[in-house]
C-alpha cells in the first residue's frame, strides 16, 4: 500500500516568474487533481484520452488533502490514496503524487502548481479539469494565475456545458456520467459498482467496508 510519508518540501515562498506558456520543452505532464472519493472509470477515461490526444508523457493524479470547495471526505486520505494507487497501477504512465497530502491544509491548486514549477521546472504542466470545474473557476484561488503556470485543459462532463473564461485547450472525451457521488450513493443503497470503478478498487471497498452507511 502507498505510504503517506512526510517527504514533501514546503511550498517555496518565491514567486514563480509570470511568463506566457512558451515552447513546450522537457517532459509534458498532465495534472489531474481531485478528491478521488473514490477514483472511478470517468477519471481513468479522461486521463487516458488527454494523455494520448495531447501526446503527454505522464498523467499525475494528485489527491486533495482538504478540498477547497467541498466537504471533507469521511473516508481517510490514506484510503483515498490507496484506492488511487490500486486504480492506476496497471498504467505505467499514470503516477500518483501525494504533494497535497504532505503539504496538509486546504489544497489550493495554484499552490501546487507553484511548487511544481519551482521544484521541477524542467516539466511543462497541463492542468486537466472537467467542465464542472471549468465553469466554477471564478471561485478558485487566483484563477488567472493558473493559466500562467500551466496550460489549462478542459474535458466535457455530462450535464455541464462549457463556459470557459480563461484560455484553454478542450479535448474530446466520450461523455461518461460517472461521478464519485454516484459510486458512493450506489454503495449506500447496496447497488453494484462493478464497471463504475476498477475491480481492484471495488475489491478494496468491499474488503474495508467503506462507504456503507
Ligand atoms: N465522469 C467525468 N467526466 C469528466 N471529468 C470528470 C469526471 N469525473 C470527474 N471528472 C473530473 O475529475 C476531476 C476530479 O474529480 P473528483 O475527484 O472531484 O470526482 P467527482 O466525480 O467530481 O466527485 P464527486 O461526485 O464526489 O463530486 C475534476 O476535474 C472533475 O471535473
Ligand atoms: O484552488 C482552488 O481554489 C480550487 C477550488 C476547487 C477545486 N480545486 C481543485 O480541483 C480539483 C477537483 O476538486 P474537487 O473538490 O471537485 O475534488 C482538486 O484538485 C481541487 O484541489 C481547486
Amino acid at each position: 500500500m502507498i505510504a503517506i510519508a512526510k517527504n514533501y518540501q514546503k511550498t517555496p515562498t518565491v514567486e514563480v516568474a509570470e511568463e506566457k506558456i512558451g515552447p513546450k520543452k522537457g517532459r509534458q505532464i498532465g495534472i489531474l487533481g481531485g478528491t478521488f472519493n473514490p477514483i472511478h472509470l470517468g477519471h481513468l477515461i479522461v486521463a487516458e484520452q488527454v494523455l494520448t490526444k495531447l501526446h503527454l508523457d505522464e498523467i499525475w493524479f494528485i489527491p486533495t488533502n482538504i478540498p477547497p470547495l467541498k466537504d471533507q471526505p469521511v473516508v481517510s486520505a490514506q484510503d483515498r490514496a490507496n484506492m488511487l494507487e490500486l486504480g492506476t497501477q496497471d498504467n505505467p504512465r499514470f503516477q500518483v503524487k501525494l504533494f497535497e497530502l504532505y503539504r496538509g491544509g486546504v489544497s489550493y491548486t495554484v499552490d501546487t502548481l507553484r511548487y511544481l514549477r519551482e521544484s521541477q521546472p524542467e516539466n511543462h504542466y497541463y492542468l486537466i479539469m472537467g467542465s464542472d470545474q471549468v465553469n466554477n473557476l471564478g471561485e478558485w484561488k487566483e484563477p488567472t494565475k493558473l493559466a500562467q503556470l500551466a496550460t489549462l485543459v478542459g474535458v466535457q462532463r455530462a450535464g455541464y456545458p462549457q463556459k470557459a473564461k480563461l484560455p484553454m485547450i478542450w479535448v474530446d472525451v466520450p461523455a461518461i456520467a460517472i461521478s464519485s457521488s454516484l459510486v458512493r450513493q450506489t454503495i449506500a443503497i447496496g447497488g453494484s459498482i462493478r464497471y463504475l470503478v476498477p475491480d481492484t478498487v471495488r475489491n478494496y471497498i468491499q474488503k474495508k467496508g467503506i462507504y456503507h452507511e
